[in-house]
């Protein structure tokens, strides 16, 4: 029997409409529920494919990565109302449906799309991508969403902030509740502040430059932009904030090499470190963490002002490429190896400074990656512990007495920062190292909010940067 013979006399089939937008966002999710791919790599060739087949223009590329960004970001929220609309457990329902739900989710909740053609467009999504049976389901789960508003329903699911504080955080902002305890515990205070730090995570970072000392100035890259696309930095003389967002790979300079994307979080610390008070030689400078090459090509940048010289190392050989690439026409001298900064093959007491950025769980940059706070587990951290530790006692001993070290993560959880550092300083799990805190507060000048130091943490909805966290050490034997 054909399909038409087998409906209802009366219901003629109507082939369901393809639309390449949201087919693409589903595919988009999909990979990364399926293959742990990461939205910011997956969503940028799918685009560029849709481009070259004729059926996206610049607003279509936009509306996919909001409804990709935006879905994946807001999940746990989404979760919850989703589980109160069906009447039975979540994770029994078909994970490429619970995609399409979501999706569907945030067009009715997050953004400003009519409700009628989120409902209708998520039901033709579901009809290509799942068959009638499910689109029916679908259907049945967002027209009961679409009877009430974010806040309204928020309200419904999240326990009241009085019972549970944390799990009401982290329904109303989307965060796993072991994220939301851990930001916390890290930031101090009350309600308002972890409210505005979990907000800043939900939104979408501006791009900022780095233009890099000796090969462009600040100035030269925003004339080049023009007074409609870029701002100068809040905070690092370097920095350049592009307004538009827009495409950094298109802009000459970025294409040169003469600047680069990067966060003014990053810029701060590699500048603290390389402005760190020193007695005596500041010749010889090491990365000992330096894939891909955002901060050591701003330190290379930076030491070739001063007829210093920059070794880059990294561990993953296709890091180590990546470091190549960003300090390729740096003006003054450097070398890049592929190197385990735990088993050095460089002499010990021979830099002047030193920058660990160490590998971390990376949840001071959860705006970026949006599906990383799902992925990540509370297990992780004990993984990175030994490494931490490690990287920071080799970078003591690379360093001369008197020469400074900074360690610093992209992570303000406490077990990544503060707790490394002291116990390396105390000798815990290994011999005390000879090293005492140089205060990074006023190696950032003009930054408000840096806390009671010595070391410094940064935040997002303070800041405007990731939460990038830096510590100075000067080795004292
Ligand atoms: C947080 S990233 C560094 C980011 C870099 N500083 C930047 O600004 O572009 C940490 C890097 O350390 C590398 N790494 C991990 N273990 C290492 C080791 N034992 N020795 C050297 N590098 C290592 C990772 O591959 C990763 O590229």
């Amino acid at each position: 029997m054909n399909e038409q013979a087998r409906r209802r006399p009366g219901k003629s089939y109507r082939r369901p409409k393809k639309d390449p937008v949201r087919i693409l966002a589903f595919e988009a999710l999909r990979a990364v529920d399926e293959r742990a791919a990461y939205a910011n790599l997956v969503l940028p060739p799918l685009l560029k494919k849709a481009r070259e087949a004729g059926d996206f223009d610049t607003r279509d590329a936009a509306l996919a990565t909001e409804l990709v960004y935006g879905t994946l970001r807001r999940q746990g929220t989404y979760d919850a109302i989703i589980s109160a609309c069906i009447d039975r457990p979540l994770r029994q329902v078909d994970p490429p449906v619970l995609d399409v739900l979501a999706l569907g989710a945030h067009q009715l909740l997050g953004t400003r799309i009519p409700t009628h053609a989120a409902v209708s467009a998520s039901v033709e999504l579901a009809r290509v991508v799942l068959g009638d049976g499910r689109a029916k389901f679908v259907n049945a789960v967002l027209r009961k969403i679409s009877r009430d508003d974010l806040d309204t329903w928020v309200e419904r699911v999240a326990p009241p902030y009085d019972e549970d504080a944390e799990d009401h955080l982290a329904v109303v902002h989307s965060h796993p509740r072991w994220v939301v305890s851990a930001l916390w515990d890290a930031l101090g205070g009350g309600r308002g502040g972890i409210e505005d730090l979990l907000e800043a995570d939900n939104e979408r970072p501006e791009v900022t430059l780095v233009a890099r000392p000796g090969r462009i100035s600040a100035d030269d890259l925003l004339d080049t932009l023009g007074e409609e696309s870029g701002l100068p930095g809040r905070w690092s003389p370097y920095a350049v904030r592009l307004t538009e967002g827009g495409e950094p790979g298109a802009i000459d300079a970025v294409r040169e090499g003469r600047a680069g994307v990067q966060d003014e979080g990053s810029q701060l610390v590699a500048l603290a470190l390389a402005n760190a008070p020193l007695d005596g030689t500041d010749e010889r400078w090491l990365d000992g963490c330096a894939g891909p090459g955002g901060k050591a090509a701003l330190l290379a940048a930076l030491a070739a002002e001063r007829g210093a010289h920059l070794l880059a190392a990294e561990k993953q050989p296709h890091r180590a490429r990546l470091v190549e690439r960003a300090l390729a026409g740096n003006p003054g001298p450097y070398q890049v190896i592929t190197a385990d900064g735990t088993r050095p093959p460089w002499r010990p007491g021979v830099f002047d400074r030193v920058l660990v950025d160490v590998p971390c769980t990376g949840l001071g940059a959860l705006r970026r990656r949006p599906e990383a706070r799902w992925r990540r587990r509370p297990e992780d951290l004990e993984g990175f512990a030994p490494l931490q530790r490690s990287l920071l006692r080799e970078a003591l001993k690379a360093v001369r007495v008197g020469g400074v070290v900074g360690y610093a993560t992209c992570s303000p959880h406490l077990a990544e920062t503060r707790t490394v550092v002291d116990d390396v300083l105390k000798g815990r799990g290994g011999p005390a190292a000879e090293a005492e805190w140089v205060d990074a507060r006023p190696l950032m000048p003009g930054v408000s909010a840096l806390g009671d130091g010595p070391d410094v943490q940064l935040w997002p909805h303070v800041h405007g940067t990731d939460a990038m966290y830096l510590a100075l050490l000067r080795r004292t034997a």
